[in-house]
């Protein structure tokens, strides 16, 4: 049996930077990926990266409304071999940063505890254990489907990954949810030219938002086109000639809502299933996650886990946090979850939607004297120029300490600018330092100026 000083189940953003650090240290790693489409992890192939693309490529779509829907099909047929080209460099390069390393081994197998120290690694042809001084559980999350009759094999049913992958442009587009990924992809394929429609279980949109924020991202989504139903409840999903047929009540009635396709869209779960995780004495919790400590230590003494598989936000900058957690361990530091400050969010919508901290809903809740500073998007000269002047900017400040406890940016550009006011949120700068900044001009972040100038 082959032993290592490090195994890393799952090439994810935290496990593939680990390998990579401990390589480096001249310690012998074994990273096992079970699927030879995902070396890099999800961010890369699936996620964050090759959405991105296809928003950006649905942005210039989205510039020339007089194109036919022909045109457009065509336009989204290029966006996606674009994305296919995008994702398959760079999957090569994160795989062979890790395989051309002298100490690091990458093994293409699905992975299962034996005990605390063994995994076993199930190939396309074989089936062998290799042994670790340490492990490190990086598997990442996988598409929650709800249990909807008739989801399951519809062929005209798709997880994000796969609606990613279809090259012919839906003419009609249901999304069943109406969080981060059924956002992203309502805007992204109404500026395609599909006619969308979100199906939404409860009736408040977006809960977590403050109503303000929640209703302006809704109404520019519906001068985009996107139609949303709320409160909807699905009955059943029917795979007819052509398309799929979606039965849903709403609002007392019995609607059928016929599309090329339907994105499935209701969250993801931890992907421990098959990790016989049991076995090595790692405890799980009711959704599956892996119970760690703010160290990320698992109930095992040797075993750690990192990202999405742990349970909490799902984002690649965490799943890197959560890597620097375990390094600074392995070196000596004492970085831990409870040193992290504030985590910065953006939904890529158009515009874009970006909050880091408390709304104003739970500021106050939380007994926060609050000011509230707003401003529109149209106010910014930048917005202006990149011909989207649409959306609303919002801050929380505590009245007591003139300190930001949060705030909430939809406009242009927003995804930059958020990690400014996380910047100043972290250092606890009075919310007036960034009223009084020199800004570049013209840019978006100038409107900070104005913003916290009040
Ligand atoms: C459509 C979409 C868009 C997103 N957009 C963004 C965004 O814009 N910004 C952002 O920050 N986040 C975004 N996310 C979330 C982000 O992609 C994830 O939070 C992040 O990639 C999780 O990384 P990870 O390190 O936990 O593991 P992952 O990158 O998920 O890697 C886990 C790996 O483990 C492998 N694996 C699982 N089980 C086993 C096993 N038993 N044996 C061997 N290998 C196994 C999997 O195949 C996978 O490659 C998006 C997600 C999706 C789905
Ligand atoms: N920009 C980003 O950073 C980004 C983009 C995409 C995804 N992600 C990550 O991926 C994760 C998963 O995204 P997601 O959008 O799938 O999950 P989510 O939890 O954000 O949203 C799921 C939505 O589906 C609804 N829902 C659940 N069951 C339903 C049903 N039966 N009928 C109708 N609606 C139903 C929920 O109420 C919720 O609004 C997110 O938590 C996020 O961290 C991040």
């Amino acid at each position: 049996m082959e032993r290592y000083d490090a195994i890393i189940i799952g090439f994810g953003k935290g496990g593939k930077t680990l390998a990579a650090k401990l390589g480096a240290q001249g310690k012998r790693v074994a990273m096992i990926e079970k699927d030879s489409g995902m070396y890099g992890g999800t961010c890369i192939n699936v996620g964050c990266i090759p959405s991105k693309s296809l928003v950006r490529s649905s942005g210039i779509a989205a510039l020339h409304p007089e194109k036919s829907f022909e045109e457009k099909a065509r336009e989204y047929k290029a966006a996606i071999e674009e994305k296919r080209r995008l994702t398959a460099a760079l999957r090569g390069k994160n795989f062979s940063k890790l395989d051309d390393m002298e100490h690091v081994t990458v093994y293409n197998g699905t992975a299962s505890f034996i005990s605390n120290t063994v995994v076993s690694v199930k190939t396309e042809n074989e089936t062998f254990s290799l042994e670790g001084e340490k492990i490190f559980i990086n598997t990442g999350g996988t598409p929650v489907i709800p249990p909807i009759e008739g989801l399951v094999g519809n062929p005209y049913v798709y997880t994000s990954a796969e609606l990613m992958d279809l090259d012919i442009l839906p003419e009609r587009l249901v999304i069943i949810g109406g969080g981060y990924i059924g956002l992203e992809f309502a805007s992204m394929y109404s500026g395609f030219g599909t006619k969308v429609t979100i199906l939404q279980d409860g009736e408040t949109f977006l809960k977590r938002e403050d109503r303000d924020m929640a209703e302006a991202i809704r109404s520019i989504l519906e001068e985009r086109g996107v139609e949303f139903r709320l409160g909807a409840k699905i009955q059943k999903v029917e795979a007819k000639e052509g398309y799929a047929e979606t039965r849903i009540l709403w609002e007392g009635a019995e609607m059928l809502l016929q599309s090329q396709a339907v994105l499935a869209a209701a969250g993801r779960k931890p992907n421990t299933e098959g990790l016989d995780a049991e076995n090595a004495g790692v405890r799980r919790n009711a959704r599956g996650a892996v119970i760690v400590d703010d160290e990320l230590k698992t109930s095992a003494p040797n075993i750690w886990a990192m990202g999405d598989v742990t349970g909490g936000l799902q984002f690649t900058y965490v799943s890197l946090d959560d890597f620097r957690i375990i390094w600074s361990q392995m070196n000596g530091g004492d970085y831990t979850r409870a040193d992290r400050k504030n985590v910065p969010y953006s939904v890529f919508i158009t515009p874009s939607f970006s909050r880091v901290g408390l709304n104003e809903e739970e500021a106050r809740a939380a007994g926060y004297q609050v000011k509230i500073l707003k401003m529109p998007a149209a106010a910014i000269p930048k917005a202006q120029v990149l011909k989207n002047p649409k959306g609303l900017l919002k801050a929380v400040i505590d009245e007591k300490t003139n300190r930001i406890l949060g705030a909430m940016l939809l406009c242009e550009e927003s995804y930059e600018m958020i990690n400014t006011v996380k910047l100043a949120m972290d250092l606890e700068a009075d919310y007036r330092f960034l009223g009084k900044q020199i800004y570049t001009h013209p840019t978006m972040s100038e409107a900070f100026n104005d913003l916290f100038g009040q």
